[in-house]
Order: structure tokens, then C-alpha cells, then sequence
């Protein structure tokens, strides 16, 4: 339900506002669903104009109905999975990750996100040919390990230089930061680090590793600023994923229930925000440097059978 406001729309001023006020029409809906002409005659106004100010209001706030078929052919024409190079993974995903969505991966420290993030990084950048954003709030990427990764995928050494510069990365360590860094991104510099990435392509994946580093510490507490950071952030990367079309995988930490069960971090707020979670923990059992991992689909909008749990090297 929408007040009345001078201003809303040409037409409609302070005078106005108050006659349809003294009418009873406080509302927009209140316009819409009211008899025009009787009410420009109550309001001593012209039917024209009144008639006019209905439609933009209408226009400006009405849902326009869209069919069942028309939003699956937009979603046909706008998804593409991006393999993550990892099979077990990509099992678990339903192929891998989904373009316009975001995906992400949770776990406690040393469970491995940062090096899913970097394979799913090599994978996408040598054998997809395609541009990574990685949004750095750790410090922990190395470009040694890239090449490490690199290495293992292709042998030759300009095509891991080409694959390299098909990495654009962001060293960031701020909540204001990340959101800056996201807006420009949205604000057209996504297409040029697409253009800057040699051999051409798109970006298809953005990635922020980790996404509680910086959003963490704000949390709790009054700290309501947080909060709203928080959800601007989760705005932002919706909004990038869906209108570029690229993969977005964010990395989270994890917290202890009170039954001492795993829980995603950044609490109810964040929750919904990916569409698919995915929890990474030390393989049971496993010694100290083993880099066997257990990921377990915790949250998914499409899986509804299937193995829900993977091994990862
Ligand atoms: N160069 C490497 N080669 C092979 N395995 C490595 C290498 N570097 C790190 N690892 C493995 O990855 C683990 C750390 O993983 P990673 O940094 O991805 O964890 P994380 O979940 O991102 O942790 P945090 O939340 O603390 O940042 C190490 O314990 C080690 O087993």
C-alpha cells in the first residue's frame, strides 16, 4: 500500500494530495479503485488531468503480470553452468555452478573453501577460456598456488600466462571496500576486465573469498550498520549475477549450533541470500595434511534426489 506524496507523479502537488486527502484517497490503490470522474469532480479537478495522474500511477506501481513460459524461456536464455572442473563437485551442484545465482561454499578454517575458489578460478580461466573475478578479502591468494594449479591442468607456458591474465583480481579488506569495488564492477568494469583478459571471453565467475571476513566483525551486538551493509552486499552480487550473467561463489565460515551441529555463518539475514550452500569439512577420519574433503549440498533450489554428499581432492 502506497501513500500519497506530492511529487510521486507530474500533477500531483501539495494542494492535490490534500484535496484527496479530505476525500478519503490516501492511497494509491485508494486512487486506482475509486470512480474518476466522480472523484476529480469531489477533488475540483479536471477529469483529464486526473485521469492522467491515475495512469502513471498505475504504470509506476503495478506489477505487470508475466506468464509461467515467458519467465522460463528468460531463464533459458540467461543460464549457463560453469563447470567447476572438480567432478564430485560438479555432481553435487547438478553440473556446477549457475549462472545469475549465487553459490556458496561454507566451512570452518582450513576446510578447503579457498582452494575450491582457486580450482573453480584455473578451471574456468585455462579450460573455459572464460574471465574470473576474484575478489580477495583474505589475503590468502597466492599466485604461486594459481600457477601450481595451472600447471597440473596444462603444460604449456603461455597458455598459463594467458590464464593467469584471465584472472582479474581484487585485494580488499573492507566491508566499504567490497562494496565499492562491487559497484564499479557493476557500473561497467566487469566488461572491462573482460576486455582487459587476454584472448577475449566473458567473465563468468565472481568470486568472493571470503564474503564473513569482512562482514563479521560488524555483526552483533547494536551494530545495526552491519546488518545493512550486509544486505547491500547480498544485493549487489544478486543483481551483478543476474544482469552479467556470471557465476557468483562466495566463500562463509561456520558456527556452532547449540546441538554443536555446523551452521553457516552471517545468521538468518544471510541465509537465504545463495541459492545453493555447500559445507566443506576435513574428510572424517583424515590426518592433518590430507587434502581429502567431505562437501555436503546443505541447501539447494533444484536437487531433489541424488547424492548430497561428495569426496574432493
Ligand atoms: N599449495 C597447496 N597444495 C596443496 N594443498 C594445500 C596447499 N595450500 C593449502 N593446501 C591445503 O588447503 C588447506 C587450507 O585450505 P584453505 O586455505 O582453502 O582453507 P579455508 O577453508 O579457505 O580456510 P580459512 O577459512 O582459514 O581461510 C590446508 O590445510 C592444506 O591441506
Amino acid at each position: 500500500m502506497v501513500v500519497l506524496r506530492a511529487g510521486m507523479c507530474p500533477g500531483l502537488d501539495e494542494g492535490l494530495v490534500g484535496d484527496l486527502r479530505a476525500a478519503g484517497i490516501k492511497t494509491v490503490e485508494d486512487v486506482v479503485s475509486s470512480d474518476t470522474e466522480e472523484l476529480a469532480q469531489r477533488c475540483n479537478v479536471s477529469y483529464k488531468a486526473l485521469f492522467a495522474i491515475r495512469r502513471v500511477l498505475l504504470a509506476q506501481h503495478t506489477a505487470f503480470p508475466v506468464s509461467g513460459a515467458d519467465l522460463y524461456e528468460e531463464l533459458l536464455s540467461s543460464t549457463a553452468i560453469v563447470s567447476t572442473g572438480n567432478p564430485g563437485l560438479d555432481k553435487l551442484l547438478d553440473s556446477g555452478l549457475y549462472t545469475g545465482e549465487i553459490t556458496e561454499l561454507c566451512g570452518g578454517p582450513a576446510s578447503g573453501k579457498s582452494q575450491v575458489c582457486f580450482g573453480v578460478a584455473v578451471h574456468v580461466s585455462c579450460r573455459l577460456k572464460q574471465g574470473v573475478v576474484f575478489i580477495d578479502t583474505t589475503g590468502g591468494l597466492s599466485a604461486g598456488r594459481l600457477l601450481q594449479m595451472l600447471r597440473a591442468e596444462t603444460s604449456g607456458v603461455e597458455e598459463q600466462m594467458e590464464a593467469l591474465q584471465r584472472v582479474r583480481v581484487f585485494r580488499l579488506f573492507s566491508v566499504f571496500c567490497l562494496l565499492d569495488c562491487l559497484c564499479e564492477l557493476r557500473g561497467g568494469g566487469l566488461q572491462q576486465a573482460a576486455a582487459a583478459a587476454a584472448g577475449g571471453g566473458s567473465v563468468k565467475a565472481l568470486i568472493v573469498d571470503s564474503v564473513s571476513a569482512v562482514i563479521a566483525p560488524l555483526l552483533g551486538g547494536k551494530q545495526n550498520e552491519g546488518m545493512s551493509l550486509m544486505m547491500q552486499v547480498a544485493g549487489v552480487l544478486k543483481t551483478m549475477a543476474k544482469d552479467f550473467n556470471v557465476a557468483a561463489l562466495v566463500t562463509n565460515h561456520v558456527t556452532r549450533g547449540l546441538g554443536g551441529e555446523l551452521q553457516p555463518g552471517l545468521g538468518a539475514s544471510w541465509g537465504p541470500v545463495p541459492r545453493t550452500r555447500v559445507l566443506l569439512e576435513r574428510a572424517e577420519g583424515a590426518a592433518g595434511h590430507t587434502s581429502v574433503r567431505a562437501a555436503t549440498l546443505i541447501k539447494s533450489s533444484r536437487r531433489v534426489r541424488g547424492p548430497c554428499r561428495a569426496f574432493l581432492k
